[in-house]
């Protein structure tokens, strides 16, 4: 969910979800800011700490291993802002901190003009002026004013200069750690993509950046200012008005940081109470958009909104404590402050009165104390959000860790595809260790042959394409294309020379143009419409009001499941791959138009006999293949033509029966796909046209 400024309990609960990859964006630099009550707050992390990608964060145990854990992440991140070799980053930090010094050097000034200014006009007071050399003491005072707004503007100059000069290298450091997870993340193998939740993923990353931008931010702008300044106060104290008034400085700090933390990591409760409520309120509301016609189907509005508000009464009540907790702190902090500024003021006073100290000097204590009181008043909201930065960022760099199973052999030459001939042989895999899904199977699928893989749900048929590709290792045996273990060539030449039409096409959110060209991102408008020409998608595509401009939606939601395959076939077309795979590629198309373009891809893709691997539920469209595998109990149970299978008594031969007998291409056996029945009743409405196409029917090699 998205983040929103906490302490401030008037903040309603968003209605939406988490960002998604698209929008999770390097956020900008972010300091805090001052809420209305006067305190500062920046915006609210995220605390509920469910997200199963913290677990390792959370798993840290003991405080000192917590600390080393900080420790490693705090380097981890000095590595970005003080990169070997990168003079011009190195440059910019030593800039910034030059500034950041002599920044804090002005600052302290502005109480020592303060305190000429106002002796030297107790003077005039208290003396009338000496006439003899009237501009004695409007020269001094005079210039002391100057002065004062000369070192306010000053520090005000070198303050902003240091923030622009430093938001460089925050932003550089976010760039270059996000990359390099973006990178891992997709090394990655399937097996750990499909295992995570994508919005927790991208929340992951989301924060994590943002920790960075908090931690370097707080920690240049923050945390070494003011204990900078907290040293140039104390010792300027000590020097000038003796080492009480340092004492005093000291201890003030020391409390005011005792009870900040203490303060703060109690109401944090209280914030992840809300957070965790806000969470829950977004969830249902989501849910219940989402499913907006479930809600009217069975009017369940006012159960929907029952629990909508049950959340946001949780949210309500945690919020008020996070806002009384609030008033709490401030309270304490004030006190804690105030007091030592009396005590000062005491002190000052009583040097006043002995002569010790001017009244410019009294002036000066308090204003060199008071304007320490800014930055401090972050410090609560600051230590707060470093540990939830901390922890964040923990996450991010832990994702850079995971390990990626499936890898490249670093010296693997490319593969060398010769004919297309791949064996399996002795394979063994699963998913997980006690289910298998192929034990010991042997099979060759002789180069530039069409073969077909035909078998119940669930038998392992996709699984054939993920072990080619190499998304999955076996567990053992191996696979070889024309007598080369795929292990031992490079992955990326495997992946080049083998294209996949997927049962779900994976489209991106953009435009059909973008969507075909992705199979070979350099090929023209010119080529990509041939593509889509030879898929047979042009025709739709030029009926759509914006063309190839068409956005397809989130998943290619806006599109049909048949448009859908065409594109992929398109996309496959332009890749134009040695090896093919088309894994129930046509079964969301009526069986005239799958007719057509199973025509069209014999003639386009299959004339100069690239092996070709079909995985179908309806018989008829693979009968004609050079060879057909069934696959059954992680092994090939039966092998050959359609005539060879159709001759042996067979599980093919009972397919086969099932489905004549239906008489409408249903998929029998274990599993039968709904999808399946529903293109069915597609067939029966082109029953007609397939009479007559009979003879063209099925796929045929040239
Ligand atoms: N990533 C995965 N993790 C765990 N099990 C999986 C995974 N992918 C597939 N499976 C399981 O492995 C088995 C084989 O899956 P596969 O997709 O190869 O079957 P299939 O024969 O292609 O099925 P269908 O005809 O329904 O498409 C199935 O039981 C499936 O549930």
């Amino acid at each position: 969910m998205a983040e929103r400024g906490n302490d401030d309990p008037t903040a309603p609960a968003t209605v939406g979800g988490g960002q998604t990859a698209a929008t999770a964006k390097i956020p900008p630099v972010q300091l805090p800011t001052r809420s209305k009550d006067g305190k500062e707050e920046v915006a609210a992390k995220q605390l509920d700490g469910n997200d199963p990608l913290r677990l390792n964060a959370a798993s840290k145990t003991t405080i000192e291993q917590q600390r080393a854990a900080d420790w490693d992440i705090i380097k981890k991140l000095m590595q970005h802002v003080w990169p070997k070799g990168d003079w011009s980053t190195k440059r910019r930090v030593l800039l910034a901190l030059a500034l950041l010094f002599g920044g804090k050097l002005l600052n302290v000034q502005v109480p020592f003009f303060f305190k000429v200014i106002i002796d030297k006009l107790n003077e005039t007071v208290q003396a009338p002026l000496d006439m003899t050399n009237p501009n004695t003491v409007y020269v001094v005072a005079g210039s002391a004013i100057i002065g004062y707004g000369l070192a306010r503007i000053g520090a005000l100059v070198f303050s902003e200069l240091r923030n622009a000069i430093f938001a460089n290298v925050a932003q550089r450091s976010i760039r270059r750690v996000a990359k390099s997870v973006f990178t891992h993340l997709l090394a990655l193998d399937l097996g750990w993509h499909l295992s995570r939740q994508t919005g927790g993923l991208t929340r992951a990353i989301d924060r994590g950046t943002k920790g960075i931008s908090f931690l370097l931010t707080s920690i240049v702008f923050h945390i070494v200012p003011t204990a900078l300044e907290i040293t140039m106060v104390c010792g300027i104290l000590s020097y000038k008005c003796g080492p009480t008034f340092a004492a005093v400085t000291a201890v003030t700090m020391a409390a005011y940081s005792w009870f900040t933390i203490k303060t703060t990591s109690w109401r944090t409760r209280f914030r992840k109470e809300a957070n965790a409520a806000d969470n829950r309120a977004a969830t249902t509301s989501v849910d219940s958009l989402l499913n907006y016609e479930a809600v009217k189907y069975f009017n369940n509005e006012k159960h929907e909104v029952d629990k909508y508000d049950a959340a946001m009464k949780d949210y309500e009540k945690s919020s008020v404590k996070v806002a009384t907790s609030l008033a709490a702190l401030n309270s304490g902090q004030n006190i804690i402050f105030s007091t030592s500024l009396t005590v000062m003021m005491l002190l000052a006073a009583q040097g006043v009165m002995k002569g010790t100290m001017t009244v410019g000097d009294l002036v000066m204590v308090n204003q060199l104390v008071f304007q320490l009181s800014l930055p401090l008043n972050f410090l609560g909201t600051v230590y707060r959000e470093l540990r939830q930065s901390l922890v964040d960022m923990e996450t991010l760099f832990n994702l850079e860790n995971v390990d990626v199973k499936v890898k490249d052999n670093p010296d693997a030459p490319p593969l060398r595809v010769t004919g297309g001939e791949i064996k399996f042989e002795n394979v063994t895999f699963g998913y997980h260790p006690d289910r298998s899904i192929f034990t010991d199977c042997s099979f060759t699928i002789p180069a530039g042959s069409k073969v077909a893989f035909v078998g119940p749900s669930g038998c392992g048929k996709s699984t054939i394409f993920r072990l080619l590709f190499r998304f999955y290792e076996p567990q053992s045996g191996r696979i070889t294309i024309d007598g080369q273990d795929i292990r031992d060539v490079s992955l990326d030449s495997v992946r080049k020379a083998i294209g996949v039409v997927p049962q779900d096409t994976p489209l991106f959110n953009a435009d059909i143009m973008h969507n075909i060209r992705y199979g070979r991102l350099d090929a023209s408008d010119a080529e990509v419409q041939h593509a889509a020409q030879r898929a047979k998608v042009d025709q739709i595509v030029s009926n759509l009001p914006a063309g190839y401009e068409t956005k397809v939606g989130e998943r290619g939601l806006m599109i049909s499941g048949g448009e859908k395959q065409r594109l992929a076939i398109a996309r496959l077309l332009l890749k134009d791959p040695e090896i093919l795979f088309f894994d129930e590629a046509t079964s969301a198309l009526d069986s005239y138009t799958e007719t057509e373009l199973m025509r069209n891809i014999n003639t386009t893709l299959l004339d100069n006999h690239r092996t070709a691997i079909f995985v179908a539920h309806r018989l008829r469209t693979i009968s004609n293949c050079d060879v057909i595998f069934v696959l059954r109990g992680g092994k090939v149970l039966e092998k050959g033509t359609h005539d060879d299978l159709m001759a042996r008594d067979g599980l093919y031969r009972s397919l086969w029966g099932s489905q004549s007998t239906i008489g409408i291409g249903q998929g029998a056996g274990e599993g039968e796909h709904i999808h399946e029945h529903e293109h069915s009743v597609k067939d029966v409405a082109h029953s007609d046209v397939q009479a007559q196409q009979s003879s063209v029917d099925s796929p045929r090699r040239p």
